[in-house]
């Protein structure tokens, strides 16, 4: 099987120092994340680099696998060492560059984009390449 190691690690294509406090940005706590995940059977939250993603999407169609995708929101997962620390340009279970990079690209497009009716931040799709499936970018993770 394929293993992504982290030899495609990218460190600066992190998207942690694109976002600052003061955004107008709905805000997830791990509860909030955590109650979605067991309420909705077929609903999946996870977070990339803070940020917190709807994955239902991807369930049927992660290349990586389903036991892995489920993993994303563990602390085993990621380089931080807790929980909520995936990143596709850090750590071991690091992605191709073009993964992240698409991801970077989105996650500026969310942070400057429009507005809703709540005055936060409108959700963004982000659609990988190929058959890499999509997520939609919700908002922040606070710990
Ligand atoms: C929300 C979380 C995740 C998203 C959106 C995501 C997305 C993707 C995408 C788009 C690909 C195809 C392109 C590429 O390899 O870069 C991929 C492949 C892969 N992912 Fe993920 N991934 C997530 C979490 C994870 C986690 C937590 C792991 C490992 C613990 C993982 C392991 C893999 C592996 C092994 C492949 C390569 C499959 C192959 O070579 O055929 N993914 N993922």
């Amino acid at each position: 099987m394929a293993v992504v190691s982290s030899d495609h690690s990218t460190p600066g294509m992190s998207c942690e120092a694109l976002s600052s406090a003061d955004e107008p940005i709905r805000i997830f706590t791990p509860s909030d994340i955590e109650e979605y995940n067991t309420a909705y059977s077929e609903g999946f939250y996870a977070v990339i680099e803070g940020f917190v993603v709807d994955a239902t999407a991807m369930v049927n169609s992660h290349p990586g696998g389903l036991k892995k995708l489920m993993q994303t929101n563990l602390k085993v997962i990621g380089y931080t060492g807790k929980d909520f620390g995936f990143s596709f340009s850090k750590g071991r279970n690091a992605h191709f560059p073009g993964t992240g990079k698409r991801w970077k690209q989105k996650v500026k497009e969310f942070l400057t984009g429009e507005k809703g009716e709540d005055g936060k931040l409108k959700s963004l799709q982000c659609v990988f390449d190929g058959e890499g499936g999509s997520v939609i970018i919700l908002g922040k993770l606070q710990l």
